[in-house]
């Protein structure tokens, strides 16, 4: 059974969960009801993936009822953070929800965004920020009334241990970026250190972000978002604060300091 409440801020809701499993369960109806609502509305999914843990929290999308009854056509799939390595290398954001969430889901190949791997960390950037200029301009991607920045229907956030989401980092100048839609960092904290990232004005003009974190790893950064814990820096994850509605979906371990 999840703990549940409002927190804060009017368009923040915050799940507890009892273990990862039912934080899985959750997600999976989460996503599923988006989905619906969304292809309903405009004919189209927009979703954004990270990598990490977060995929393996996706097992349930993957699963009876969800794999029959969503309709995958619809869907579109972007990541809010890639590394600049080939798409079958280990350390490959693509590779890991390839292999345990976009092979087992019928989503058109050609809905499926990812950066082009064979070009610089700077030239990704572009070449990803281009991409998505396209899918605006043909009505696939939303723009955000208040900000022009896109919007997408639904971005799945996970968070670092140091409270780092997509790929900026606490203390980084790119948590900074208020121009740029794609950025590329050369000398990430975490390896592999080149890597492109969505920047805070895109990621906050979501309709929709579920930030999804299990683990007791991750106790601190959850304390000093949503609790009163502190740190010395402004973490990333603090600065998530979507136009749209931020969900966020706890495990007990990582909500133990709440
Ligand atoms: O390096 C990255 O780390 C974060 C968090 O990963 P996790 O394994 O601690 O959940 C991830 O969200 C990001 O996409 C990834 O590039």
């Amino acid at each position: 059974m999840a703990t549940t409440g409002k927190n804060k801020n009017k368009n923040k809701n915050v799940h507890v969960f009892e273990s990862e499993e039912a934080l899985s369960v959750s997600l999976a109806k989460y996503a599923a009801d988006l989905s619906e609502n969304f292809a309903k509305q405009k004919g189209s999914f927009t979703v954004v993936l990270t990598g990490g843990s977060l995929i393996k929290s996706l097992r349930q999308l993957v699963e009876a009822p969800y794999i029959d009854s969503i309709d995958w056509s619809k869907w579109h799939v972007f990541w809010a953070d890639e590394r600049v390595v080939p798409k079958n290398h280990p350390d490959s954001n693509y590779l890991l929800a390839y292999d345990a969430f976009l092979s087992k889901v019928p989503i058109p190949s050609g809905n499926v965004y990812a950066i082009n791997d064979a070009l610089s960390a700077e030239a990704a950037a572009d070449d990803y920020e281009t991409c998505i200029k396209h899918l605006v301009h043909n009505g696939i991607i939303s723009v955000s009334e208040a900000t022009g920045f896109p919007k997408f229907d639904l971005m799945l956030l996970g968070m670092g241990p140091d409270g780092h989401v997509a790929s900026l980092f606490p203390g980084h100048p790119l948590v900074q970026e208020k121009k740029k839609w794609i950025t590329f960092i050369k000398e990430s904290p975490k390896p592999p250190p080149e890597r492109i990232t969505f920047t805070f004005p895109v990621i906050n003009s979501s309709a929709n972000i579920a930030l999804v974190v299990a683990g007791a790893g991750k106790a601190h950064p959850v304390h000093v978002t949503l609790g009163n814990g502190e740190d010395s820096h402004v973490l990333p994850v603090q600065m998530v604060l979507p136009e749209g509605e931020l969900t966020w979906l706890l495990d007990k371990d990582a909500a133990s300091k709440l």
